[in-house]
Order: structure tokens, then sequence, then C-alpha cells
């Protein structure tokens, strides 16, 4: 069977014929290459941060700051990269990060993403915001997760999750850290909004009750703005969400661990994703990695823990696992793939991450996710100084 290193063979072997990949195999070059590529209207919402960039930095750097010490000789020739979450099994520890409108960065958007995704028997998580239906999606999609942005009107949310569930999404991930979007200077200096020019909306004009309640004759951009966003959500709404489905959910958007804990002990979700969403909401909130141990803390073993912002490689992987992480989200590197070379490109993007992940725990000695304990790290000089109490 193939394994995610039989990529870097075979461009090995290509390269004895002169070929070279068409795509850096650099992970965090990938930004900018595809900046090349891009309108300046996407590069300025996909690359873009809140505010002055600070969580955005603050993310990578959490990543830099933290030091493997690999283990020899334990014999680690194959490695098993699969992991287990709610009663299933993944490949590996990665799934796709829901992201919005894809659109903006290749015609194709979300099927092209979704169709390389079930190539590499990566999960992918499909935005509320997606380009393509979610029924679209899923018919050339392999495990799919569907995030949920709860819209203001509860029969159109409990639409989406019902259209999901029929349409073989297997969990749902509800968002809460975007009530209202960060304030993105760069999307606010070239005036430009994804959805207002059609990207993104496409779950909701595919959605009978969103247009049962869109007025005679009335704009379906002005009724998608109305409905899109629910910024008064609370705790006292997550219970209903449980009573519209079956599935898993999971909370995405916690940095505070009493957040993560009080979900859980409202019985209203099964799992949590740490996540500053990419530093594109709150500019000035910690790093996501960096919250990561206290809220596995708070929350326990059995409970899923995935984190997010400002995964980038292989080595990334392991550190977010070592600090308790289940699993991670891949966020922007896919969609740089995608502007790049549509399906290809993202395909490119995920056997780069595979093929360096199985490397990176060949090199650390590590036969399964399993192995991929805390003490791979190195403890840091100044032991992380939150006391959330
Ligand atoms: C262009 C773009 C659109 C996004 N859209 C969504 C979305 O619709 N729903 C969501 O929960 N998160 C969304 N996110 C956040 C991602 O799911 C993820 O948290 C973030 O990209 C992680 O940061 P990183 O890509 O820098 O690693 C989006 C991120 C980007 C870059
Ligand atoms: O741009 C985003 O980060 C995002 O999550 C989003 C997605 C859809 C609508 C609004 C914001």
């Amino acid at each position: 069977m193939a394994t995610p290193a039989d990529a870097v063979r075979e461009i090995y072997l290509a390269g004895i014929g002169g070929g070279t990949p068409a795509l850096t195999t650099d992970l965090t070059a990938l930004e900018e290459q595809a900046r090349a590529v891009m309108t300046p209207a996407a590069v300025g919402y996909v690359l873009g941060d809140a505010g002055t960039g600070e969580t955005g930095r603050l993310n990578r750097r959490a990543y830099a700051r933290r030091h493997l010490v690999p283990r020899m000789l334990r014999g680690a020739a194959q490695r098993d990269l699969s992991v287990s979450l709610f009663g299933r099994t993944l490949s590996s520890p990665v799934l796709l990060a829901p992201i919005a409108a894809q659109t903006v960065a290749h015609p194709e958007g979300e099927l092209a993403t979704a169709r390389a995704a079930a190539e590499a028997g990566v999960p992918l998580v499909l935005s509320t915001g997606s380009s393509h239906s979610l029924e679209d999606v899923a018919a050339v999609a392999g495990p799919r997760w569907f995030q949920l942005y709860w819209p203001s009107d509860r029969a159109v949310a409990a639409s989406l999750v019902r259209r999901a569930e029929q349409s073989g999404y297997t969990a749902i991930v509800l968002t809460v850290d975007a009530p209202t979007f960060g304030y993105r200077p760069t999307d606010l200096d070239s005036g430009y909004l994804p959805f207002l020019h059609g990207h993104g909306i496409a779950n909701f004009t595919s959605d009978p009750v969103f247009l049962a309640g869109l007025p005679d004759g009335g704009s379906v951009l002005q009724h998608w703005a109305r409905v899109f966003a629910n910024p008064a959500l609370d705790w006292d709404d997550l219970p209903w969400l449980r009573t519209v489905t079956s599935l898993p959910i999971l909370l995405k958007g916690v940095l505070h661990p009493a957040d993560a804990r009080r979900a859980l002990d409202l019985e209203a979700v099964d799992g949590v994703i740490v996540s500053n969403h990419g530093g594109r909401q709150l500019d000035g909130t910690v790093a996501a990695l960096d919250v990561l141990p206290a809220v596995r803390a708070a929350v326990g073993n059995d409970v899923p823990v995935l984190v997010d912002s400002g995964v980038r490689t292989g080595s990334d992987v392991l550190k977010a696992l070592a600090l308790g992480a289940d699993a991670v989200l891949y966020g922007r590197p896919y969609l740089y793939g995608l502007a790049l070379d549509g399906q290809a490109g993202v395909a490119h993007v995920l056997r780069c991450l595979l093929a360096d992940l199985d490397l990176a725990m060949a090199l650390a000695g590590c036969r399964s996710t399993a192995d991929v304990t805390p003490d791979l790290l190195m403890p840091e000089a100044h032991p992380a100084p939150y006391d959330f109490g």
C-alpha cells in the first residue's frame, strides 16, 4: 500500500529525469506562491488577519517556540498515523478546516477541495459559507463534517443541520468565535466582502426554509445579511441544537478552559476545537496552541479536543498532539494549493503535509499517534503563565 512517504520517493525518482514539483513543497512558502496568482481582493480576504495581525503572527510563534526532543532506535520503520474520533477511524490526525467562499481562490472552490480531500482520505469540514451547496459537495466528498454558523432564524439553522445529516456529514462543528466579523483592515481597505459578491451563500440560496422567508421581490443578499449571523447566541441556546441532531457536536473557537468545561457541563457538545480563527477575529488573543494544555486539562482525557490556527508542517502536528490535541484542522495552506492549481493543488498540499508528518514521526521515534506524548517536547523554560483558576 502507498504510504505518505512514497510521495517523497516519487519526487526524487522524477528528479532523475529532470522533473521538479510545479508547486513548492515548503508548506510555509505556499503563501507567497499563492499571493501571486490570486486577485488582490482574494489575497486580502484569505491571507488577512484581524487588526494589527498580532494574533496571526503569534500563532506561528507559538509553534516556533516549542521544540521537539526526538527519541531514537524505537523501531519506527512503519508508522500508523490513524486516530479514532467519535467511533470512526481517521487515516491521520488532520482534517481540513472550514474555509468559506472558496470560489474566491478557484472557480471550482469546495468541489475541488472535497475531491482532493477524498483522494487523500482526509476529512473535510465544510463551511456554512461554502460557495457550492452542501449537497453538491457531498456528492464528490469523502469523510465530511459540517461547520455551522448558527443563523438568526432557528428554522434555517435546523434546516441546514438536517440537510447536512441527510447528506452524510457525520459531525456538526458549531463556530462560536464569530458573532460578528473581526475588524479586518485588508478587507476594509478594499471594501471587499466575498458574500456581497455572491461567493459563499450557496447553502442559503439552496435552502427551502431560507427561500420561504425571502420577502416577495426582496434581495437575496439583504435577506442573507439578516439571517446569516446570530450575534445574540448564548449558552442557553446550545441545548436546542442537541434536539435537532443526533450527530456529535463540536464547539469551535474556544480559548478559555472554563468555556470548554461549561459546554461539556451543559451536555451540549461532544468535543471542542481550540482556535482563534487563524487570527481573523479578535486581534490580541492568545495563541490557540498556548491554551491547548489548559483546555485539555479542563475537559479530561475522554473528550475529543482539536486545535487549529497556525498549523503548517508535520512537526507542528506533532507539537499539537504532544500538547494534548487528538487532531488538528489544517487551514490556509490548502487554500493556497487550491488557488495555485485547483484540485491538484490541494492534493499536492495534502501529500506534502502527510509525508512531512509521516517522516516527522519516523524521525521522532513514533510508531503511532499514541506515541506522540508530552515528553516529546522540551519543557518550557518559563512554563505557560496562565492560571485559569
Ligand atoms: C478565508 C478563510 C475563511 C474562513 N471561514 C471560516 C468559516 O466559514 N467557518 C469557520 O468556522 N472558520 C473559518 N475560518 C477559520 C478556519 O476554520 C481556521 O480556524 C483558521 O483558518 C486556522 O488558521 P490558519 O489557517 O492560519 O491555520 C476561515 C479561515 C480563512 C482563512
Ligand atoms: O472569513 C471568515 O473567517 C469566516 O469565518 C466567515 C465565513 C463566512 C461568513 C463570515 C465569516
